[in-house]
């Protein structure tokens, strides 16, 4: 499902309209579809809150649809209405021929709460600025009316483009937006604001659909993802991912690492760590083990390591190694960058502090916000910036958040399959691991971002149903991802 910004949208309206189809032809499809869903609240009384521009136009024409239908309508336009768009105003004539009340005064003097259910036309995609005035005094009406809320395309007060809340914001129960997503609809705060989100279909003009470089994870993406796995095939057809984790301090990072590693099917899972991690091999004695019997790696262990390091595919660094060893990550990224494909998480992304230091495409780095923050100063809630962070750095990110964003700089993938249940040290290692055994297997660092992140939060949605978000552990997680792949080989 491909992701908007409002301009790509307003691009689409206009090339659909050029082609032949009006624009009040888009508007009697979009206004049927917010109808359809309207009903589904069987609602006796309904107030169509509208502003003058599209989005009202929208609204106004589901209202006209709703009472032809036999539902008591009522609309109640914010604004000036004789500045409106040419739509709109046309719907409000119509609307008025089909004895609709309309109400054009101090939005103070509705009882918002008299109606089961209102529909919120009062901005769209076209939002410029905070919102105030009697805008914002409406967006409060609605939000304490008790009423059920139905947005039209994103609630009103909502960016489309950052999801941020532009002053205040409609807080809808549904949203139904037209074609596609919108950026907006998938970010926090936003996604909060939403409710569930339903996508419509109008008749909009396709052409440029392949030219759209953001998309929605979803079960089809990642379905002809998952790697080959012929029967005539032995270990090393599907990669050694060699595990550069831990220290005295965290010796249970790399071990989530290393089972998410091998659970995906990783051909040589190797697991070198300073401190004590030696009950991975109780928990997968597949795992090739071994401990350094100190308190964290060093930059000479680069060279000790050296024919593990030459022997594998990917390396997965970082998870609890600690700051301390930093000297080691920056040997190894050195020494390895040009040969060797690299997962980098944890402390290994203190190297990004470093001014001038140059990736490329054979890494992936897995920041939460508060390392991506540290390390990347103009971090700004927005997908923008972080596409340009990935063509500065040159590598793909894994923007890691309640919505996770995964980045090469020329694609962008939202995933929001995860729940609360992953806020827990750990989800992370093991992510981490599961990327590390995609690439090895020999997916591009990209696919295996999109694939490896699915894996483990779509595992954990559905484990979350018993065990709930709060008991719900990454070892759990781990145990049970083979009921994913199952179902994503099915
Ligand atoms: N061609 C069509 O008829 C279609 C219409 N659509 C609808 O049209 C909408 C886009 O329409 P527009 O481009 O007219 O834009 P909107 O109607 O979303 O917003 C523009 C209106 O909001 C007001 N506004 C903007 N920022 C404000 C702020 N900060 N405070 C108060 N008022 C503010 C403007 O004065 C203007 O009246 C979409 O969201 C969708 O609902 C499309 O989705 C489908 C096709
Ligand atoms: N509220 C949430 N909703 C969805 N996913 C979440 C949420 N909180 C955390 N996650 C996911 O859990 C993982 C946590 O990673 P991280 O903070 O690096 O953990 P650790 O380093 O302790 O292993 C990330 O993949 C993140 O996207
Ligand atoms: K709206």
């Amino acid at each position: 499902m491909k992701i908007l910004t409002s301009s790509q949208a307003k691009l689409i309206d206009k090339l659909t309209i050029e082609k032949g189809i009006a624009s009040e032809t888009l508007m009697e499809q979009a206004a049927f579809s917010v109808a359809d869903i309207a009903e589904t609240f069987e609602p006796n009384s309904i107030l169509c809150v509208v502003g003058k521009g599209n989005n009202a136009g929208d609204g106004v024409a589901a209202g006209r649809i709703l009472k032809n239908k036999g539902y008591n309508v009522e609309i109640l336009i914010v604004g000036d209405p004789t500045q409106g768009s040419p739509d709109f105003k046309k719907q409000l004539e119509i609307a008025k021929k089909f004895q609709i009340n309309i109400y054009r005064f101090d939005v103070d003097e509705i009882n918002y709460s008299q109606y089961d259910l209102i529909i919120d036309g009062l901005i769209g995609i076209g939002l410029t600025g905070e919102v105030k005035g009697e805008v914002a005094e409406a967006i409060t009406h609605i939000n304490s009316s008790g009423s059920k809320v139905l947005s039209v395309d994103v609630p009103s007060g909502i960016s489309s483009d950052t999801g941020e809340v532009l002053g205040t914001a409609v807080k809808a129960d549904q949203a139904v937006t037209f074609g596609f997503l919108k950026i907006g609809h998938l970010l926090y705060p936003a996604r909060e604001y939403c409710g569930e989100i339903k996508v419509a279909p109008l008749s909009f003009d396709n052409s440029l659909i392949n030219s759209i470089n953001r998309e929605l994870i979803l079960e089809d993406t990642v379905k002809n993802l998952l790697p080959n796995r012929p029967e005539d095939s032995y270990k090393y057809k599907f990669g050694t991912v060699l595990i550069l984790a831990g220290s005295e301090k965290y010796p249970g990072a790399p071990i989530l690492s290393a089972i998410g590693a091998q659970r995906t099917g990783a051909g040589m899972v190797k697991l070198i760590t300073p401190g004590d991690s030696s009950n991975v091999l109780a928990l997968e004695p597949s795992i090739i083990y071994r401990s350094l019997k100190k308190e964290h790696f060093e930059e000479k262990d680069v060279e000790n390591l050296k024919e593990e390091i030459e022997k594998s595919n990917v390396i997965v660094l970082g998870p609890g190694i600690t700051e301390k060893a930093k000297g080691f990550v920056t040997k190894l990224v050195d020494t390895y960058k040009d040969d060797k494909l690299f997962v980098l998480d944890a402390d290994a992304l203190s190297i990004l502090k470093e001014k001038d230091v140059k990736l490329n495409k054979n890494f992936v780095i897995t920041p939460h916000v508060g390392e991506l923050s540290k390390v990347y100063k103009n971090l700004k809630n927005d997908v923008f910036g972080l596409e340009e962070y990935a063509k500065e750095l040159r590598c793909t990110i894994v923007f890691k958040s309640s919505t996770t964003l995964i980045t090469n700089g020329e694609k962008t993938y939202f995933n929001i399959t995860g729940n609360s249940s992953l806020a827990k040290g750990g989800s992370g290692d093991l992510l981490s691991g599961v990327i590390g055994s995609y690439i090895a297997q020999g997916l591009t660092t990209l696919q295996a971002c999109i694939i490896g992140s699915y894996v483990i939060y779509k595992t954990a949605r559905d484990l979350s149903l018993e065990y709930t978000n709060y008991s719900l552990t990454p070892k759990i997680i781990a145990d049970n991802i083979y009921k994913t792949i199952q179902q994503l080989n099915s």
